[in-house]
């Protein structure tokens, strides 16, 4: 298949397209962004790779990174975590709070906000230096040493982050948060501001993609059963109220951040990063999710 070729189509015919939505202003440092920034990073397991548009730009990686956190809190903790976050979508926005007090402190997944600040939470529990030693983790998986955070949107989010304050105070009083709330939000803030390409979304991925992929030390990145489980989640959970419409339109494991990326992983074949910032109102990138929905209907490689 020629999936250069297609890649190509996609991204000329979307770029042709209107493009509609809203940038993630909530957070004042994002709306800075050029909401036209346009890219895309195709890579599979036997090492094609192709990127077009702006594919090496590094942007705000926001939820993506929640994938990442959990794959380092589950390797630590082992399956001990379930106990504090569960495996279910939830059917509600990302920093939802009103399943919470119904479910005692338990989040629904580790993808929505307060699912993602309890696995803070455990790396910060786990970790002695949790923002380095959380980044040294990321630069491994894409073998950049160049990848960073960028604190003038940590600093952003957290002037304005009354939401996620509430969400992991609340945490804290069912006891599903053992740090102090600060130190917890400090981490979380920060690692959502991880700054990374769609060619680093993509490399850092592959551990997701295949076992073959191993760390800096030969060892795969994650035992391969909790590599699946983690596919799991994206496939039911890494779109929140919009899981349902990317498994329907799209058919693969995937996650979105309001930066307006996309990481989506087909296993054993390959993992494909988009990023374009404007977003529908579920918050998820608008061209991401038709670029995506165009991938998969023209290379017919949907999961099901
Ligand atoms: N969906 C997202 O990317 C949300 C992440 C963002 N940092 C927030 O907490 O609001």
């Amino acid at each position: 298949m020629n999936y250069k070729k297609i890649i190509h189509k996609i991204y000329h015919s979307i770029n042709e397209l209107e493009n509609y939505g809203k940038i993630a202003d909530y957070i004042p440092q994002l709306s800075c962004i050029d909401p036209e920034k346009f890219g895309i990073y195709f890579r599979t397991a036997i090492g094609e790779e192709y990127g077009t548009g702006d594919y090496q730009t590094k942007f705000s990686a926001q939820s993506i990174s929640k994938v990442l956190s959990l794959t380092l809190a589950y390797k630590l903790e082992g399956d001990e975590i379930w106990n504090r976050v569960g495996v279910e979508p939830s059917g509600n926005a990302y920093n939802s709070l009103v399943q919470l007090e119904d479910e005692n402190g338990i989040p629904r997944n580790p993808f929505i906000n307060s699912g993602a600040l309890v696995i803070c939470d455990i790396l910060v529990s786990r970790l002695k230096n949790p923002k380095d030693e959380f980044l040294q983790f990321v630069r491994s998986l894409c073998s950049a040493e160049n990848v960073g955070y960028d604190l003038s949107v940590a600093t952003s989010e957290k002037s304005v982050g009354y939401r996620n304050i509430a969400l992991c105070n609340y945490l804290k009083s069912f006891g599903n948060i053992k740090n102090k709330p600060n130190d917890v939000l400090d981490f979380y803030f920060t690692m959502c501001s991880l700054e990374m390409s769609c060619e680093n979304l993509s490399k850092a991925f592959m551990f997701l993609v295949s076992d073959a992929h191993k760390g800096n030390d030969n060892q795969p990145i994650i035992n391969p059963i909790k590599a699946d489980r983690i596919n799991a989640l994206m496939q039911t959970c890494g779109f929140y109220d919009e899981s349902g419409e990317f498994a329907f339109r799209v058919g693969l494991p995937g996650k979105s951040g309001v930066g307006g990326g996309i990481i989506a992983v087909y296993p054993e074949k390959y993992s494909i990063a988009v990023w374009s910032p404007r977003l529908n109102a579920k918050g998820n990138s608008y061209r991401g999710m038709k670029a995506l929905e165009l991938f998969t209907t023209y290379t017919k490689t949907t999961i099901f």
